[in-house]
């Protein structure tokens, strides 16, 4: 799991560990970390013994000890005998680092020098953003929105310090330019603005470095699990495995309007490891699901439940309708003492009828923008802009687990940590795709996972499936159907029990 913490907590921590230490101790561990990256970075993208030699490097400097951070690590790399100019962004500059430079040959230049600034980012190797980092607020001001694009545009590698300059920290919004970042060397604990979207989007790949705050955080914020949180959590058929023991979803899906949706979320539950399928529809769905999955076992239904066998978990939604009938059948499902996964026009009914989730047993709504938009009467940009807190809040005030769909998948339930899928991939953006990760996380619910294991195993697996079919082998990635996402599912299973 990696963990993520927001600014405030950040803040405490490392006052409480820079009391035990001598001063400047932590922003030296900080600058270490930051320098020895960039001289990876350098010694693998160039000619076998070059390195860090001769490298331009500029380091674009902030007024505060994010640029102190830029500053002793350009003044490491200068020792190495790289070439660092500081282009000196802030109202005032941290001394110590900007001497600790100049004592190694290092250069500067005030950012008002606008020519002479832009000429050094163009011939920079190597570019380190150090103009904000936790003490970043809102957007950009000048310069450091126009030295943003420039790092941009400069074809330079570009390693922001901490976090990637105009990402807010704690939430992950973006106001304006922000720095692109290749690689974010980030501090202590990550910052949850790393994990989601906008901002994780300007991250690059994310390195820790640890400056010995461990001990001294509380519980995260925020979490991604990794690959071998999500492999503890999945069920495993033992010998003593029957098909029942395994978990029995029921789909409740389709319509005589829309039937695809119930063949695709169908789907992801028979390749999710359900130990059966019971999908109760009316007879136009039930007939294709039996085309498409002679292994479902189906029921013709009409306004009731009661001729579907026993399930241990219920996926109810995709394709059903908003009718009144298709509201009696949302009614029945969330009556019963199962955990119950809503989504699609299940959704659209629980915004008129918030009352179906006064409910003790596990339920997991799993929502795109427009439909959390809908449960929460906000509108869907608010919830793209500030996905961390509108997710949060839904949680709170819906009495159910929460999945947000989107470029970053987050989940959330009252006081816990925020999950983030870090799987997935924009290609998923595809009609139908959101059928399958209901089917298949249902499917995880009726094999006994905790609503919030399963939701995070679900997205997971999901994500990995859609990259998997994208791009199967790392040559070229191509666009996807959500069939195509259903029968990766057992490759991205496989993935997990390598
Ligand atoms: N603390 C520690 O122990 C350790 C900390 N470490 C490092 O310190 C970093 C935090 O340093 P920090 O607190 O000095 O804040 P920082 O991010 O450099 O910027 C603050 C300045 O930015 C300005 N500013 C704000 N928003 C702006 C905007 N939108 N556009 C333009 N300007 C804006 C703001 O100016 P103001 O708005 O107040 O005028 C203020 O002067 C942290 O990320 C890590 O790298 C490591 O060394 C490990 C140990
Ligand atoms: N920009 C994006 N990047 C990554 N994944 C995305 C993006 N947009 C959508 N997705 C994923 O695609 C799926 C779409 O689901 P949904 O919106 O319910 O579509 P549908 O209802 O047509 O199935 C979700 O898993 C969602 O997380
Ligand atoms: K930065």
């Amino acid at each position: 799991m990696r963990y993520a913490h927001e600014v405030d907590k950040v803040r405490t921590a490392e006052r409480a560990l820079m009391a035990r230490l001598p001063e400047g101790t932590l922003m030296r561990r900080a600058a270490a970390g930051l320098a020895a990256v960039c001289a990876r970075l350098l010694s693998s993208g160039r000619e076998v013994g070059l390195g860090v030699y001769g490298a331009p490097i500029v380091l674009l400097v902030g007024s505060g000890d994010n640029g102190g951070d830029a500053l002793y690590a350009g003044a490491g790399l200068a020792r190495r005998g790289a070439r660092v100019t500081a282009i000196l962004a802030g109202a005032k500059t941290h001394e110590g680092g900007l001497a600790a430079l100049r004592a190694v040959g290092g250069r500067a230049v005030p950012a008002t020098d606008e020519a002479g600034a832009a000429a050094e980012i163009d011939r920079a190797d190597l570019i380190v953003d150090g103009m904000l980092g936790i003490g970043g607020r809102g957007g950009l001001r000048e310069p450091y929105a126009s030295l943003a694009v420039r790092a941009a545009d400069s074809g330079a590698v570009v390693v922001a310090c901490d976090l990637p300059s105009g990402i807010d920290a704690s939430t992950g919004q973006v106001d304006g330019p922000a720095v692109q970042a290749d690689v974010t060397v980030t501090f202590g604990t990550y910052k949850p603005g790393l994990l989601v979207d906008p901002g994780a989007r300007h991250a690059g790949v994310v390195e820790l470095v640890d400056i010995g705050l461990g001990p001294y955080l509380p519980d995260p914020d925020v979490c991604a699990p990794r690959g071998d949180d999500v492999a503890a959590w999945l069920p495993r058929p033992t010998h003593e495995s029957d098909k029942y023991r395994r978990g029995v979803v029921g789909v409740l899906a389709g319509g005589e309007a829309f039937t695809g949706a119930a063949v695709l979320a169908v789907g992801g539950a028979v390749h999710g490891g359900a130990g059966m399928v019971r999908f109760a529809s009316s007879e136009h769905p039930v007939e294709l699901v039996r085309q498409r999955w002679p292994e479902a076992v189906t029921t013709v239904i009409g306004d009731s439940l009661d001729q579907v066998g026993r399930v241990q978990a219920w996926v109810a939604g995709p394709g059903l309708g908003t009718d009144e009938r298709a509201e009696a059948l949302l009614a029945q499902v969330l009556a019963t003492d199962l955990p119950v996964l809503v989504d699609a026009d299940g959704l659209t009914i629980l915004s008129r009828r918030r009352d179906l989730l006064w409910r003790t047993p596990p339920t997991l709504l799993t929502p795109h923008a427009g439909e959390l938009a809908r449960l929460l009467g906000t509108d869907a940009a608010e919830v793209e802009a500030r996905r961390l807190e509108h997710v949060r809040r839904a949680a709170e005030e819906l009495n159910a687990t929460v999945l947000l769909k989107g470029s970053t998948t987050v989940i959330a339930e009252a006081e816990r940590p925020v999950r983030v899928n870090p799987t997935g991939t924009p290609w998923l953006a595809t009609a139908g795709t959101g059928d399958v990760l209901s089917g298949l996380t249902g499917t995880l619910l009726a094999g006994g996972l905790p609503a919030i294991d399963a939701a995070a195993a679900g997205a997971y697996l999901h994500g990995l499936a859609g990259r998997l079919s994208a791009d199967p082998n790392g040559a070229g990635a191509a666009p996807i159907s959500a069939y195509d996402v259903v029968d990766a599912l057992p490759a991205a299973f496989r993935t997990l029990s390598a």
